[in-house]
């Protein structure tokens, strides 16, 4: 017989059918109620397969106990009696019989337990039995076929088991010993109660069990005996598991769910979020995938990267496709990006605005006088000193159209902000007078407008004077790239008097047509956003900034964010001093309402929320402040000279202890000598004694180095030192000190290095490639040779070359660093006369102190 006596070997389906006296159809029909697939008749079935038939067709075969068995199979015209049975049975069949696959864990138990069962009596008794049920009772198939269908759908329409329906007219003898596995009951048989057949035992030789069962099998009996048997033997491999089944139905469904689940999401494809940079280990979890598989892709790609590495969004991204995700960018959005509209405008939105115009030019060339002529009002006389001394915002009308004007300070202090008044504007007038000619400051202003990408408009000012010589003016022009039209260039020069009043309305036509050329476009119906032109606090008004509106509409009432500042626009005015409720672009106007004062040149956006915006605006401080915190350098021996250079150092304060009060005098004395222009080295405090907390804390407060000698500093204060960045010199003879700091403050203090050798290698073979050049392929002796080690060429003990390495690989892929017993292919920068036998001497330059 096919039917094997290991579990793992399958079993054709029409043998497993003839082995039960069943029909194939049985088979099939029963097995389609697993999975639905239809099987033929030489299909292989898996033990799980087989299990799930046995436990099938046996739940409605079941023996309730062998008493009430034999007792029909004596009577056979009596009918079984169930009732009890029945109720006892219920719970053993409620289940659905279910393959499983740990069948064989119960073999060894059972092999083991067998012995105590009583093997005495069954096991001459099996023999005996057989024989005789062939002999006696063949059983005709086709009598069995129905009765078992009925069972069948009895079962399932009670969703129990049936008891022992085949017992009637059996000849099956009284014994007791089928070669089941059959335990007692701690009921004495004799006294009469029943005797209960255990068939959840987990102890069952089922090898031993199969193997009779085969043997009965094969001998092709129908008889009833026999049938009997083979549901017992069903019955008793069900009942094997039938606890078990309970709890791991439920698991399996619920595995068989997850399963599915898992499918499904596996065909759907996975979607990353991968930001800028991700370690590995979380670029792992997010592709649901393990660390290793991940560290393997990106070996593939070259990147030797360990699980708490980061790599990059393009690595990562290369990895997550590789392992079929697909990847999408996570952007973190900042508190701005959310307050803060940024989108740009749709062309249909935009709509005309006027020119934003800045006036620059060198001192005294007349700025404020041609803008006063404009604007026919005479400031400039106002003014303490002459001098424009802040940015001031004008409109004017010139032909029905707006022209708004920054006036822009002229004195070289105000570079900066000239710079940024060049930044917010369309149109630059350069004013250069006439009898001067073109000075620093005109050459600056040209390349301030020429940075900000702003169109030149050039006044020649001061034409009603003696010695006026515009074309001086042109010829110094063109020297600086800016070309007149009547020379050829694009450059507009127009002559005119501030004084007179003469060429002012043509430099006013001319910067409305370079404006129409560029075409200047605003969308007004959206947020206000702009540039703090000017800020100042008033007594009673408060903090009152002049604006420049460069896109949207500003509303009286809006809330505006401006640098650190946030608050409700409370009163809004034009450049003359008339209330409005609205500012279009390219219009000036001076609010009230603001927090703090905003800082000029600042950019201010008009915003919906409130809160967001002070939460925002503390974000920015909170920044701010660890920017300030970050430029406050501590003083060091290292840092001094570039402190000393960048004139952030005019004084080095130092505290000086030393063990005895002769050393604190003699070296205060001889470091305040080591002064020099630039820096002043003044002794702050001097004492006896070890270097202590109270030190630390002076050192920390007036940004001052430690001196000491002969002494150590306490515990508490070396911490405190560390943690506050508070530099501490220990010495043991005054003259290191003087001369370290002097060397210091000189910029001489140059940093000690040392060669720290990492590998030796050697070259085992050379090859020449055309296109890279020598290549040894080496094999690492001892220690790791990184990549951006130098190597010392030695060839029998004589150093041929010190050269850098250009490439090294590890096969095909760059490699970070290899180890010794591996091998690798390293290239060198110059050194190309590479022999086989050649060692490598790897090291690198350490910065040390001593
Ligand atoms: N003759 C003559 N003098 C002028 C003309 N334009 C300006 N000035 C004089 O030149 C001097 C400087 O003029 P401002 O308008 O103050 O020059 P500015 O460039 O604004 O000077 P800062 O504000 O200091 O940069 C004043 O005394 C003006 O009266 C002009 O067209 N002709």
């Amino acid at each position: 017989m096919p039917m094997s006596t290991k579990a793992t070997k399958k079993i054709k389906l029409n043998d497993l059918a003839k082995s039960l006296a069943l029909g194939n159809n049985d088979i099939i029909e029963c097995l389609e109620k697993l999975d639905g697939v239809s099987r033929k008749t030489q299909a292989a079935l898996s033990p799980e397969e087989v299990s799930y038939v046995f436990e099938y067709f046996t739940q409605n075969n079941q023996v309730e106990n062998f008493d009430a068995y034999f007792a029909n199979t004596v009577k056979p015209a009596e009918e079984p009696k169930p009732k009890k049975a029945e109720k006892k049975a219920e719970p053993k069949t409620e289940k659905k019989p279910e393959p499983k696959a740990e069948e064989k864990k119960a073999e060894p138990k059972a092999e083991e337990k067998k012995p105590e069962v009583k093997a005495e009596e069954k096991k001459p008794e099996v023999k005996k039995e057989e024989p005789k049920a062939e002999e006696k009772k063949p059983e005709p198939k086709p009598e069995k076929k129905p009765e078992k269908k009925k069972e069948k759908k009895e079962a399932k329409k009670q969703d129990h088991g049936v008891k022992m329906q085949l017992g009637g007219g059996s000849s099956f003898g009284s014994d007791d010993s089928k070669g089941y596995t059959v335990s007692e009951s701690t009921d004495d048989h004799s006294d009469g109660k029943r005797r209960t057949v255990d068939t959840r035992g987990s102890y069952i030789e089922l090898d031993k069990y199969n193997e009779k069962y085969d043997n009965m099998a094969t001998s092709k009996q129908g008889n009833k005996n026999d049938n009997f048997r083979k549901k017992q033997k069903i019955t008793q491999k069900s009942q094997q598991y039938k606890k078990q089944q309970h709890s791991h139905k439920k698991e399996t469904e619920q595995d068989k769910l997850n399963r599915l689940a898992l499918e499904k999401a596996r065909k759907q494809q996975l979607k990353v979020m991968i930001p800028d940079e991700i370690v590995v280990s979380e670029l792992a979890s997010r592709l649901k995938v393990t660390a290793t598989e991940v560290i393997k892709k990106l070996m593939a790609l070259g990147v030797f990267a360990s699980i708490n590495e980061v790599v990059d969004f393009d690595t990562a991204s290369l990895v997550a496709e590789e392992l079929g995700a697909k990847v999408e960018k996570e952007v973190h959005i900042t508190i701005e990006e959310r307050l803060i509209e940024d989108e740009a405008d749709a062309p249909e939105s935009l709509e005309d605005r006027c020119p934003v115009v800045v006036v620059m030019g060198h001192v005294d060339h007349g700025k404020t006088s041609i803008l006063d002529r404009i604007r026919n009002a005479n400031v400039a006389e106002g003014e303490a000193g002459g001098i424009t001394q802040h940015i001031g915002a004008y409109q004017v009308k010139c032909n029905g159209q707006k022209i708004t004007f920054l006036d822009t300070p002229g004195h070289e202090a105000f570079t900066s902000m000239r710079a940024r008044g060049a930044n917010i504007t369309d149109i630059a007038i350069l004013v250069v007078a006439a009898d001067d000619g073109i000075m620093p400051q005109t050459v600056e202003s040209i390349n301030h407008a020429k940075a900000a990408g702003v169109s030149v408009i050039v006044a020649i000012n001061k034409m009603d004077k003696e010695g006026a010589d515009p074309d001086r003016v042109k010829q110094q022009l063109t020297e600086h790239e800016l070309v007149v039209e009547e020379w050829g260039g694009d450059v507009i020069a127009v002559p005119v008097s501030a004084k007179t009043g003469m060429g002012i309305d043509e430099l006013l036509e001319n910067v409305l047509l370079v404006a129409e050329v560029k075409e200047l476009k605003a969308n007004p119906n959206r947020l206000a956003k702009g540039a703090v032109i000017e800020a100042r606090l008033d007594k009673g008004k408060g903090p009152v900034a002049t604006l420049l509106v460069q896109n949207g509409t500003l509303h009286a009432g809006d809330v505006i964010i401006a640098g650190t500042s946030v608050g409700r626009v409370r009163t809004m005015t034009d450049y003359r001093g008339r209330p409005i409720t609205e500012a279009g672009p390219s219009t000036p106007v001076e609010i009230t309402g603001l927090g703090e004062v905003p800082t000029a040149g600042e950019t201010f956006n008009a915003v919906e929320d409130e809160k967001l915006a002070r939460e925002l605006v503390e974000q920015r401080k909170h920044e701010a402040k660890e920017d300030e915190f970050k430029k406050f350098q501590k003083v060091t021996l290292d840092n001094l000279f570039s402190q000393i250079s960048e004139g952030e150092m005019k004084e080095l304060p130092i505290i000086v202890k030393a063990d005895v009060q002769g050393s604190v005098e003699a070296v205060r004395q001889s470091l305040e000598k080591i002064s020099n222009e630039e820096v002043r080295v003044r002794v702050i405090h001097g004492a006896v004694g070890a270097v202590n907390e109270s030190d630390v804390m002076l050192a920390n407060a007036s940004n001052a180095i430690i001196v000491g000698f002969n002494v150590r500093p306490d515990p508490v204060a070396k911490a405190n030192a560390e943690q506050d960045g508070v530099e501490i010199r220990l010495y043991r003879i005054i003259y290191d000190a003087i001369e370290e700091i002097t060397d210091a403050m000189k910029g001489m203090l140059a940093p000690k290095y040392r060669e720290v050798e990492t590998a030796r290698v050697e070259v085992r073979q050379v090859y020449k490639i055309s296109s890279v050049g020598t290549v040894a392929g080496c094999y690492v002796l001892d220690g790791k040779i990184g990549r951006n080690d130098l190597i010392r060429v030695v060839r029998d003990g004589i150093i041929v070359a010190d050269d850098k390495m250009s490439s090294l690989k590890r096969f095909k892929d760059d490699a970070k660093e290899v180890s010794e017993g591996f091998e690798c292919g390293i290239t060198l920068e110059k050194f190309s006369d590479i022999k086989e036998g050649d060692i490598f001497e790897g090291y690198i330059m350490e910065e040390y102190r001593d």
